[in-house]
């Protein structure tokens, strides 16, 4: 056969589009120009690897040969001899990489990271409603055994490993679990992870509750191989301005793009700044999402849900058997009750949410308990769930931007401390705030939801005056609209943004009052600036507010003329967008996808 040399199309899609040249596919559609090599895959082993794994093909194998197999229908393994990749990985770095990334037993599960657009502290008040969009920042969780086969004598055994390894943090945690009582022992000196602990232990008790005896046999056999967790989480839940700025690279999304997936966190220095968190992160609930991908991928692994077909009333059950222990482990790992929504966001993806009554899971905070975790858990399954979660989605043509202005984020339980105190301290002023914050939220979800209506009913007027609109700043959109539908549409766009200014006014006043920056006066220059940007909707500081990134909505195209603007604020925006998709199973560990991805271009010879 001729060699030829083949482009991947795109990320993560493995169609194969002919090029003209080597040289053209080694620069096909990389952000920055990385150093590229270009090796021939048997040369550096790639087949052992790919025979020393019982015979099953590993993913890149298989993934690469699904590429070839698709543009040549006829393409059979043995009639290629050689497979020449260019890939911003060097011949080390692929190999480590793929070596890690194998194991039909792995179960992979992923959950979005969230933007609370409205709603912040008064949802943690039921019936308040806040309005939760998902994002494409996910987190992943990949469960496997850690052996193979069980170990002679082991049915007798009442411990099981655990082993947790978070690579961007650089920690590997041991520990053995008690299948009697699910207990965790840490028995490596490495940091623990609450969060994660918590969704093993009450994952576990969720399948001995839900359970029959011979299902439970089945069960035992398989923790018996103990568990071997890997979590990652994507870039855009972490703040990397300071690598950008070391690296000397500009403050732009093309800098973000082209740091390595799933790339090292930034601790913040714990130098008594009480207002910073342990991680350096940008806001979108990596906590919740990291919970909820463990929840859902153990409890696949362990057949209690099966999340593999996405539809019908059994995937919703599915869903909230995902959503309820995700909420318990996440409430109990951070020992406080919050509204939760974050994990729902992450299990349910974009919607409306009001919060359920937090008596529902008393049972599992009671620390001395009297009742095994198997009936805690079993009880807390069967309580009365009476959160609400109603579609919502950002109108047509209408895009979410994210801005970060500086490094770290802020630390929301002190913030919502602070305004509970102040809620007692002052109760008429502050139900008196709080009644006007929530006429407002109301308002602005009721405005994007009478624009939707009309991108349904009039799509071409609509389609019309949000592209005029979005080279305009807010001033000229009047002069857009033309005839009634259309100043209709002008009208409701102005809705919006006056609800918004008015939601961003009472937080103003909610932090004055309560003693914290809900939105400092650093963001409220901002947030006035990119609101008076053109093509800008509205602007805000999303859930608890503070110093974490900024959100904006923004009309067509504008995005990219904004992403610019901010960059001369010292504003870096970041690649995160709405993507309405909550917690799914995945096909592949996603550090293989970003390899093809990475990958240009394959020569077949
Ligand atoms: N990749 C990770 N590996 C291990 N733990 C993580 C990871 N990402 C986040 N975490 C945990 O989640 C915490 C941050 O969660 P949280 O305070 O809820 O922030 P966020 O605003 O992103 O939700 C971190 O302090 C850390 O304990
Ligand atoms: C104050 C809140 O209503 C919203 C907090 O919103 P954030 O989006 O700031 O949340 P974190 O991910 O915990 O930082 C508290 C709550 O509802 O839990």
């Amino acid at each position: 056969m001729a060699k030829r040399t083949y482009k991947l199309a795109e990320a993560n899609s493995l169609a194969l589009a002919p090029s003209s040249s080597p040289s053209e596919a080694s620069t096909a559609s990389r952000p920055l120009s990385l150093p590229f090599f270009h090796y021939d895959l048997h040369s550096i082993g790639l087949n052992h690897c790919y025979s020393c794994r019982l015979g099953k093909p590993i993913w890149i194998i298989r993934l690469l040969k699904t590429a070839i197999a698709d543009f040549f229908p006829t393409f059979e393994a043995s009639t290629v001899t050689t497979y020449t990749v260019s890939s911003p990985y060097s011949p080390t770095a692929f190999l480590a990489q793929i070596e890690n990334i194998q194991d039909v037993m792995a179960v992979i599960a992923s959950a979005p990271g969230k933007v609370l657009i409205t709603g912040g502290y008064l949802v943690l008040e039921r019936p308040n409603a806040g309005i939760v969009l998902s994002t494409n920042a996910r987190f992943y969780a990949i469960v496997k055994p850690i052996y193979d086969e069980l170990m002679p004598n082991s049915c007798l055994w009442s411990w099981t490993d655990l082993k947790l390894t978070s690579p961007q943090m650089g920690r590997e945690a041991i520990y053995k679990m008690s299948l009697k009582h699910f207990t965790l022992q840490c028995t490596s000196s490495e940091s623990r992870n609450p969060f994660v602990e918590y969704a093993v232990q009450y994952a576990v008790a969720a399948a001995y509750a839900t359970f029959d005896n011979d299902k439970k046999d089945a069960l035992q056999k398989l923790l018996l191989k103990g568990f071997d967790i890997t979590i990652l989480g994507g870039n855009d839940f972490y703040s990397y301005r300071n690598e950008i700025e070391a690296r000397g690279l500009p403050l732009t999304p093309e800098s973000l793009a082209s740091l390595p997936p799933f790339s090292s966190i930034t601790l913040n220095s714990s130098s008594g700044e009480s207002c910073k968190p342990e991680v350096a992160k940008t806001g979108l609930g990596s906590s919740a999402a990291m919970t909820t991908a463990v929840v859902a991928a153990l409890l696949n692994y362990l057949g209690v849900v099966n999340l593999s077909s996405s539809s019908g009333a059994q995937y919703q059950e599915n869903l909230d058997v995902v959503h309820i222990i995700a909420q318990m482990a996440h409430c109990i790992a951070q020992g406080k009750v919050g509204s939760g929504f974050d994990v729902s966001s992450a299990v349910y993806g974009s919607h409306r949410y009001v919060r359920f009554s937090p008596q529902v899971i008393s049972s599992a905070q009671n620390v001395i308990r009297a009742l095994p975790l198997e009936e805690v858990v079993s009880d807390v399954l069967k309580g009365k769930w009476d959160h609400e979660k109603t579609k919502f989605s950002l109108p047509p043509l209408m895009n979410l931007l994210l801005g970060e202005p500086g490094t770290g984020g802020s630390s929301t339980p002190s913030m919502v401390g602070a305004v509970k105190k102040w809620q007692k301290a002052d109760p008429q002023n502050s139900s008196n705030t709080w009644k006007q914050l929530s006429e407002a939220n109301t308002t602005l979800e009721a405005q994007l939801n009478l624009l939707s209506k009309f991108a349904e009913e009039y799509w071409e007027i609509y389609k019309g005056v949000i592209y005029n609109c979005s080279m305009y700043q807010s001033e000229k959109w009047r002069e857009q609209a033309s005839e009634t539908i259309s100043q209709e549409i002008v009208k409701t766009l102005f809705g919006a943004r006056d609800a918004m200014l008015n939601i961003r006014f009472h937080m103003r006043e909610m932090g004055k009052a309560a003693g914290i920056p809900i939105e400092p006066e650093s963001q409220t220059q901002l947030l006035d600036a990119t609101m008076n940007m053109p093509g800008v909707l509205l602007a805000g500081v999303p859930g608890a507010g503070g110093f974490d990134a900024v959100f904006a909505v923004t009309l067509g195209d504008s995005g990219q003329n904004i992403s610019k603007a901010w960059s001369s604020h010292n504003v870096l925006a970041l690649l995160v967008r709405e993507d309405p998709r909550g917690v799914s199973l995945e096909n592949a560990d996603p550090r293989t996808n970003q390899i093809t991805s990475g990958i240009s271009s394959i020569s077949i010879v």
